[in-house]
């Protein structure tokens, strides 16, 4: 359990926030605050007021896991086993338990092929997926992905959500823009101005936003556009 309490941090003001286990969507117009919240979770940002705790632990002493918009500006290394493995050489791990851990995570990602590829020779969506395998091969307690579903295509992003449920981390929280995204989730938090304006399942906001609404009347599914553009523009 993720909690959140009296938090200040630049844009970002949240009084009382829980975040249960499971797949949650953080969405919401541009600037309002979602990639400030996940570094304050990753322990990147302190916050000048307030605390989070993950399952009772500082951010900064539990193993998080990131993958960005631009996983790619973040690689070091030239071969791709050599990237994947960096987290755990930097943990100095035995070579031959590393080597290990890289080649079953691969071989469960469906990557072992890319192992001895030079990184700079992958496709965008073969990139992400290399991220991914370096953000999982600690092990992490909290997953997250900050709008890494920006570019990719939804069979890469199909291969990404299939992954993510497999691997069983316990948090996995994920910025995103697109609304058959946020649908896919268990949980879905909607940030504006800086501020919480929506916490649910995509079937609650979506019941909250057409419940007594004649703004909504033709919006029949949660995956559609429409519905999220209102939700954004919506003041409670
Ligand atoms: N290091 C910083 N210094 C000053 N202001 C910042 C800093 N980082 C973010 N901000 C500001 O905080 C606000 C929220 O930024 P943030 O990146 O969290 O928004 P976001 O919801 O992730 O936006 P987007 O969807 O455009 O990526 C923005 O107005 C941004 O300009």
């Amino acid at each position: 359990m993720i909690h959140i309490s009296s938090i200040r941090c630049g844009c970002l003001s949240i009084p009382e926030l829980t975040i249960k286990p499971g797949l949650v969507a953080i969405t919401g117009p541009n600037g309002s605050g979602k990639t400030t919240l996940l570094e304050m979770i990753a322990g990147i940002q302190i916050p000048i007021q307030g605390y989070i705790w993950i399952n009772n632990t500082e951010p900064r002493k539990t193993t998080v896991g990131w993958v960005g918009e631009f996983p790619d500006l973040n690689m070091t290394f030239t071969r791709v086993m050599d990237e994947i493995a960096s987290p755990l050489r930097f943990s100095f791990q035995p070579c031959r338990v590393i080597e290990e851990s890289v080649r079953e995570l691969a071989r469960t990602m469906g990557i072992i092929h890319l192992l001895n590829r030079p990184v700079r020779s992958l496709s965008g969506g073969e990139k992400v997926l290399i991220a991914l395998a370096s953000a999982l091969i600690t092990n992490p307690e909290v997953l997250i992905l900050d709008e890494t579903d920006s570019h990719l295509d939804s069979f890469t992003l199909g291969t990404v959500d299939i992954i993510i449920r497999n691997v069983g981390v316990p948090h996995v929280l994920f910025a995103t823009h697109r609304p058959e995204r946020v649908t896919s989730a268990d949980h879905v938090i909607v940030i504006k101005q800086g501020e919480v304006l929506r916490t649910g399942t995509p079937d609650e906001i979506y019941q909250s936003s057409i419940k007594g609404s004649k703004r909504f009347p033709l919006l029949r599914t949660l995956r559609d556009p429409a519905l999220w553009r209102a939700v954004y523009a919506s003041d409670s």
